[in-house]
This record gives C-alpha cells, sequence and structure tokens, in this order.
C-alpha cells in the first residue's frame, strides 16, 4: 500500500501501512460492474458497538429486503419503526473479529484477491479508542467487484436502484481510490487545491522521478485517471487516450489557466454588478458559441475543443467533446465532419460539435491568436496551426432537436405505476356513520420483565375523522398504552381487548399492525445508522404496499438514452448528474458512478417536452458515451417514489438533503419530530398515534409539524395524540381530550378540558 496524504477534502491523512478497511462514512455502497451487488457495507462505528445490517444474510431471509438482521444483545430500542423490523449485528460482524471467523473470512476473501494485505479490525472486544481513532483515519474506500454470483456482501436493504441516493457519500473516496489504483506501482503523493467550486488541481508528485505534475481538473473529471508512463501523463480523462500531453506542457497549460481564471476574478470584481442575470442556458449558449477547436487540419484523427478564453471550467466539456472527426474544405473555412468511432458504424455525432457543425454555417478559420495555446499540447498530435470554430447566431437547442439520437428503447419496462397510498384512508367520507377504527376495552398490561402493572384497564373508541388527545401526569401511563398498541416487547398484555378495524389487534405482530394502517411516532425517534432517510421511507412504503398486494414503487424512472458499447467491466470514469435528484442545481454536477445521468429536472418524465438545457447537455453527454462506451441514461421522477416524498418534505419545511442523511442520526430533537411526521405522511396510517411531537420544538417547528398533522388528517383517519401542553391542541384541534391516570383514562371531555388543565393544573380538575 502507498501511503496517501490527502483525503477528499483536500485534508492530510496518513494511512496506516496495511489498512484497506474502509469507512467513516455511515455506509459505503461501491459497485463496479453493472451485475454487481453491493460491495461493502460498513456503518459507523457507534458507542454500542454495533452497525444495523449485516452483509451477509441467512440464505432463508435473503430475499426479505425489508428486514435487516439484529444481535440480540445490542436490541434497538424499539425494533419496529415504520412497519419494518430492525435488527442489530455487532461492529464485529463486518470489520472482523474472533466472534466468527468463517463469516469474516466470507467478506474479506474476494477483498483479499483485489488488495492484500487486508487489516482486519478486530470488534470482538468492542470499541476502543485506539480502534476507533483508526477508524476514523481511514479514508480510503476499496472498490471492489463481486459478482452476484459470490454475494460476498449483499444488502438486504439497498438494491441497485437505490444506491442512487447512496452513491454521492462515495463519489470522493472513489476517486482516490482510482488514484491509486492506477499510479502503476510509482509512489505518488497528491494534493487538490482548488481553484473555484467546480475546478481544482490536481498536483502529483512523482517521487521516483522527482517531477510534479499539475494538471487542472474540473469537477466532471474528478474521476479521471492519470496513467504515468515514462515520465508523460497518459490518458487524461475518458476516451483521451489518444492525447499524449507532455507533463510540463501540462503545467504550463494549468499556470496559463490559472492566470486567466485569476485575472477573469479580478476582473469580475472591478466590474460593476449586471443589472440584468442573464438565464443559464443563455450563459451556456453563448459559451457554446465561443468554443474553439484545435485538431488535426486535413485527415481524420482526434481532436480537441478548447475553452475560450478566460473560461477554463469550459475546459473538461470540452475534452469530453473531443471527437473523431475530419475537416473538409480548405484552409480558411473548413467544416468538420464527424467519423464514426470504430465498431460503431451507426455513430450520428451527436456532440457539442454536432450543435456546430449541424448549424452548417459554422466557418472553422484558421486563428493564429489560439497558436500558442496549441503548443501546450504534443505537437505530434496537434499541429502548430488549430481551427477556431465561430458561431455567428447563439445556439438554439430547439432547432436541433430533431437531429439527435432517438432514444433507445428503456433498459426496463418503464414503471406506469402512480403512487397511490397503501392506506385504506382518503380524503372523502365514506357513506354513513363512521367507522369505528379502535376499541380498546379494559386494557390492562404489565411491564414484562418485571411484572409491574402500568395499565390497569383502559378504555378508549376512536372512529374516524376524530383527533384524541390524551394528557396526565408523568409516569400515568399514556406512552406505555401507545407502545402496547404497537405491539412493543416490554410489555405483557394481560386483559381486556384491542380492535384496530374489526381486527383484533393484540394477535397481531408489530409489522402487522403497522402494515394495516397504525402509525406510532415515538417520544425518541429511533436512529438508524447507514440507511438513509430516503431509503427507509420507501422501504417502509413498499413493505405496506406488499402488504396490500400491490407492486413496489421505484424510485426513478430510468431509461436508456444511448447504449454504450462497453460493457461495464472496468471501474469507469464516468460522472453522473445525479445522486441525488432532490438537488436540483444544474452545476451540481456530481462525478460518482458509472452511469451518466440526467436529472429529473431537465428531462422530465418521458412525455414531456426536454428541457433546453437538456438538449444542450446531451450532446455531451452523448459524445461522452461514445467515447467511454458507457451508456447515457435519463432519470425522471414523475410518478415515481421521488415525487410522492419530495412535496411532502416541503411542506414540512424539511430540507430535502434530510432525504439523504441516515435515518434520524445526527438529527435535532426538533428535525427527528419532524422526521417522524415526514414518515407519517408517507405511509398515511390510518390511525397515527403521536406521542410527545411538540417535545423538543420551537415555535415555529410546533407550527410546521402541526400544520403538517392536520394536512394529513381526512375524514377517514384519525390520531391520537399524547401531549403534556394544551399549546400543541391550540394548532390540531381535538375531538376529545383524555386525562389518564395511574394506567386508566379517568376523565374525558372536549378541548376546554385541555384549556382548564393548562389554568388549573391536575389538582384543579376534579377526576371523579
Ligand atoms: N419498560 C419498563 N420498565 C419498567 N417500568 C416501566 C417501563 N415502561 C413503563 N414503566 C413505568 O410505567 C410508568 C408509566 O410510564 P409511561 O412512560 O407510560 O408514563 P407517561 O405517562 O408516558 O409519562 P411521561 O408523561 O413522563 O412520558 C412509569 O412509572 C414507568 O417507570
Amino acid at each position: 500500500m502507498k501511503n496517501w496524504n490527502l483525503n477528499s477534502k483536500g485534508e492530510e491523512r496518513q494511512l496506516g501501512e496495511n489498512i484497506v478497511a474502509i469507512t467513516v462514512a455511515d455506509v459505503i455502497v461501491a459497485k463496479v460492474n453493472d451485475d454487481d451487488e453491493l460491495l461493502l457495507f460498513v456503518s459507523k462505528p457507534n458507542q454500542r458497538g454495533g452497525v444495523l445490517f449485516n452483509p451477509i444474510p441467512e440464505a432463508a431471509n435473503e430475499d426479505k429486503d425489508e428486514e435487516a438482521y439484529i444481535d440480540d444483545k445490542h436490541p434497538c430500542e424499539h425494533d419496529v419503526v415504520g412497519g419494518l423490523t430492525l435488527k442489530r449485528v455487532k461492529t464485529s460482524k463486518l470489520c472482523g473479529g474472533s466472534q466468527d471467523e468463517s463469516t469474516i473470512d466470507r467478506i474479506l476473501r474476494p477483498l483479499r484477491a483485489l488488495i492484500d494485505p487486508v487489516t482486519v479490525l478486530d470488534m470482538s472486544e468492542g470499541m476502543t479508542r485506539e480502534k476507533l481513532r483508526m477508524l476514523k483515519r481511514i479514508m480510503l474506500l476499496v472498490v471492489s467487484s463481486f459478482g452476484p454470483r459470490e454475494r460476498a456482501c449483499h444488502c438486504g436493504l439497498l438494491d441497485r436502484r437505490r444506491q442512487f441516493a447512496q452513491r454521492s457519500r462515495v463519489r470522493k473516496l472513489q476517486y482516490i481510490a482510482e488514484l491509486e489504483r492506477n499510479a502503476e506501482g510509482l509512489e505518488l503523493s497528491a494534493q487538490l487545491q482548488f481553484l473555484d467550486q467546480q475546478n481544482l488541481i490536481l498536483s502529483l508528485e512523482n517521487k521516483a522521478l522527482k517531477q510534479r505534475l499539475d494538471c487542472l481538473v474540473h469537477e466532471h473529471l474528478v474521476k479521471c485517471r492519470f496513467t504515468i508512463r515514462d515520465s508523460q501523463i497518459v490518458d487524461i480523462g475518458p476516451g483521451l487516450e489518444a492525447i499524449t500531453v507532455q507533463h510540463e506542457t501540462l503545467g504550463q497549460e494549468v499556470a496559463r489557466l490559472q492566470t486567466l481564471y485569476h485575472r477573469q476574478q479580478q476582473q469580475q470584481q472591478q466590474q460593476p454588478p449586471p443589472t440584468h442575470r442573464r438565464s443559464k442556458s443563455r450563459d451556456l449558449d453563448s459559451q457554446f458559441a465561443n468554443l474553439s477547436l484545435k485538431g488535426n487540419e486535413s485527415s481524420s484523427g482526434p481532436g480537441l475543443l478548447c475553452a475560450p478564453d478566460g473560461h477554463p471550467q469550459l475546459l473538461s466539456d470540452c475534452w469530453y467533446s473531443t471527437s473523431r472527426f475530419t475537416t473538409e474544405g480548405d484552409n480558411k473555412s473548413p467544416t468538420i465532419k464527424a467519423l464514426p468511432p470504430k465498431g460503431n458504424p451507426n455513430w450520428q455525432f451527436p456532440s457539442a460539435m454536432a450543435l456546430l457543425t449541424y448549424s452548417s454555417t459554422i466557418p472553422f478559420s484558421s486563428s493564429s491568436s489560439s497558436s500558442s495555446s496549441s503548443t501546450s499540447l504534443s505537437s505530434r498530435r496537434f499541429p502548430a496551426t488549430p481551427f477556431r470554430a465561430h458561431v455567428s447566431e447563439p445556439l438554439d437547442p430547439w432547432r436541433f432537436r430533431s437531429r439527435l439520437p432517438r432514444p433507445h428503447a428503456p433498459v426496463r419496462a418503464k414503471a406506469t405505476l402512480t403512487v397511490d397510498s397503501p392506506a385504506t384512508g382518503d380524503a372523502s367520507p365514506r357513506n354513513g356513520p363512521p367507522r369505528v377504527l379502535l376499541e380498546v376495552k379494559d386494557l390492562k398490561a404489565v411491564v414484562k420483565e418485571s411484572g409491574q402493572e402500568i395499565l390497569r384497564g383502559v378504555n378508549l373508541t376512536i372512529h374516524e375523522g376524530e383527533v384524541h388527545a390524551i394528557m396526565g401526569k408523568n409516569g400515568s401511563g399514556k406512552s406505555t398504552f401507545s407502545k402496547v398498541l404497537v405491539g412493543h416487547q416490554d410489555y405483557d398484555v394481560t386483559g381486556g381487548s384491542v380492535l384496530f378495524k374489526d381486527q383484533n389487534l393484540l394477535e397481531m405482530e408489530p409489522e402487522e399492525r403497522s402494515h394495516v394502517g397504525l402509525f406510532m411516532s415515538f417520544q425518541t425517534p429511533v436512529e438508524i445508522p447507514g440507511v438513509s432517510n430516503f431509503d427507509f421511507l420507501l422501504m417502509a412504503f413498499n413493505a405496506r404496499r406488499k402488504n396490500h398486494g400491490l407492486p413496489p414503487v421505484e424510485p426513478l424512472e430510468i431509461e436508456i438514452l444511448q447504449q454504450g458499447s462497453k460493457s461495464l467491466a472496468q471501474p469507469m470514469r464516468i460522472f453522473q448528474y445525479l445522486t441525488s435528484p432532490w438537488q436540483t442545481d444544474w452545476d451540481n454536477l456530481k462525478p460518482s458512478g458509472q452511469l451518466l445521468i440526467v436529472k429529473s429536472s431537465f428531462s422530465s418524465s418521458s412525455s414531456s417536452p426536454l428541457h433546453p438545457l437538456f438538449l444542450l447537455s446531451f450532446p455531451i453527454l452523448s459524445s461522452l458515451s461514445l467515447l467511454t462506451g458507457m451508456s447515457v441514461y435519463r432519470v425522471s421522477d414523475a410518478g415515481h417514489f421521488y415525487s410522492l416524498v419530495t412535496p411532502k418534505v416541503a411542506s414540512l419545511n424539511m430540507n430535502p438533503k434530510f432525504l439523504d442523511r441516515n435515518v434520524n442520526e445526527g438529527f435535532s430533537g426538533g428535525e427527528k419530530k419532524r422526521n417522524e411526521i415526514l414518515q407519517l405522511a408517507v405511509l398515511e396510517a390510518d390511525l397515527a398515534i403521536l406521542d410527545e411531537i411538540d417535545s423538543g420544538l420551537d415555535v415555529d417547528a410546533l407550527q410546521d409539524v402541526a400544520k403538517a398533522v392536520n394536512g394529513l388528517l381526512t375524514p377517514n383517519n384519525s390520531a391520537l395524540i399524547i401531549t403534556h401542553y394544551q399549546r400543541l391542541l391550540e394548532y390540531i384541534i381535538p375531538s376529545y381530550v383524555h386525562i389518564m391516570e395511574d394506567g386508566m383514562i379517568v376523565k374525558t371531555g372536549d378541548v376546554s378540558l385541555a384549556e382548564q388543565l393548562e389554568r388549573e393544573g391536575y389538582r384543579g380538575i376534579s377526576m371523579s
């Protein structure tokens, strides 16, 4: 193993000699081959010494997607959340340890085939400070390939499609790993220096050659590969195998671009702010119009589109757009003609250049002004006379729409599901009197462990469309009542009956209770390390759908737009436009994964018109696809789970990034509560039991949460709210207020009872 002194943020990290274990992230999911299952699945070590999911499920459990696995010694506080049974395994099972040698060996065997030696952290004795320190400083992701047959690591929760959301977390780590793998035995150290948000300088120091190799790396190119041969960088970026660049000249080029960049920055600072902001698409248009072209003037061969002066940020786009082409016409105004890449006679030249060429009026004239920059490239490949493309008018992407290659058939059948809720409740009231949803008669329950009786005969009837509030002194049994209703394992029911929608609730397993429409928001919501909120919501949602005999909902629609020629056999240096579809910033291009993906916001659904920016970007992607052999995908959320969940996130005033975070992990108290309501909103339960959702909420959050709950109430569902304070009931007006004392409901009234309680306290209320 080489030592690397950088991590993805450019911070100094020194890796231990033999350590290749993998993570400080919550979950590492990596995939190399198209057919791969999950590579590795390690959760952040936490104080309980556990991670949540076992990467090697029992054979019998393999198909139970909604289940994970528990180490009984580390039970979760609540083992049923949103209808999913959560189980826990010990870190030792993942990171190694003496407890189960064969399991560890099974995990590590394929890893060892790729990277050796592998250091195993023995976690069987629990987490020590030293081990934690070791884990924390490990920032190297091992990208490996486990075929489906080996299935060395399989995650019961995430299938390939769901990994989209996870990939963002690993992209930079992958980058480091990729650099490491491609160093070809040369000892390199690397430094990253950010020029701006998107561009950075990657400096590779080759100690053996005593050379420093600098290269501008656009964010798109973060996954680019630098191969070093004979003191030259060969193969920079996808598809540019033909380009050989001497590192010294590349360094000069970088320096030049850097100067340009700084000069431009200075100029921008000196200029008064523009009065009108130009739309981004217009900016792109004009930037494309400024592209220049360098290439082989007379014969076929590689060409290079170059960024206009002062726009180094376009450089990598241009590189990506490099295609095989030839020029026709005389030197003064040659035109470009595309050549099909080898082995692909049907190629149509759908590159950025195609946009230029198709306009057919574009003259390419010899330009001496840019000859200086051409010397930065190897003269063997690039003659000193470059061409410069002039575009007389801004590009109108709509003009070229019909020329774009027709999308291929979808990779898999497009989901035609509408995301209908499995909940039975809909907004329209049923005919006749409201149905009884919950009928509790003389319910008695004891603490399983001690036999202490907590509930001593609770009676409560809840009809559809009603909101019931339970108040009561601390320790009166409110939470116990709600937990008994959802089947908490700590309690035994010793008497009475509970009917939910005419079914005997007490005979049901906890997850069944959830599936039939009972939802409980806990006082202290459970954290689920290693599982993103989005995945969790999707799993819970689909678990309920499954229970109702409905097919699962897909997170996204994925459609292939251009089939690449290569199989995904190699780790690819491809970026994707989308890792989290809720992030809709065009500039936020993410290097990750193996797919070229256009964000849903640009492509919308397949039936709706294509966004102009998509049209502009597609040729680049398409060209890149041709060069690299990778496929181009389009992703749409229309009618899929993303489109269901994102408005609900918005209605709760939650930051969409919360979808990407692990369930409740690191959330503030208020955020956890909102998250609980988000779960409720997604699951659309018939009866929501909300235990102190107002605790820990500031005034705004309280209003948001109350508003969201009110928005979920329909004539056909109901809510049971446990609270200490009347203020919540100002926002969610209850039909009935009950007071619980010593394990029984001792008084029932309307909202005025809560007001009286607020004024006079429990002493002021007669419980008779
Ligand atoms: N698992 C348990 N083990 C031991 N005692 C328990 C357990 N669960 C509940 N109790 C006891 O039962 C009583 C009622 O607790 P519960 O949490 O239901 O009260 P509560 O009305 O919700 O109180 P608060 O308003 O403070 O939340 C308390 O005395 C509590 O200590």
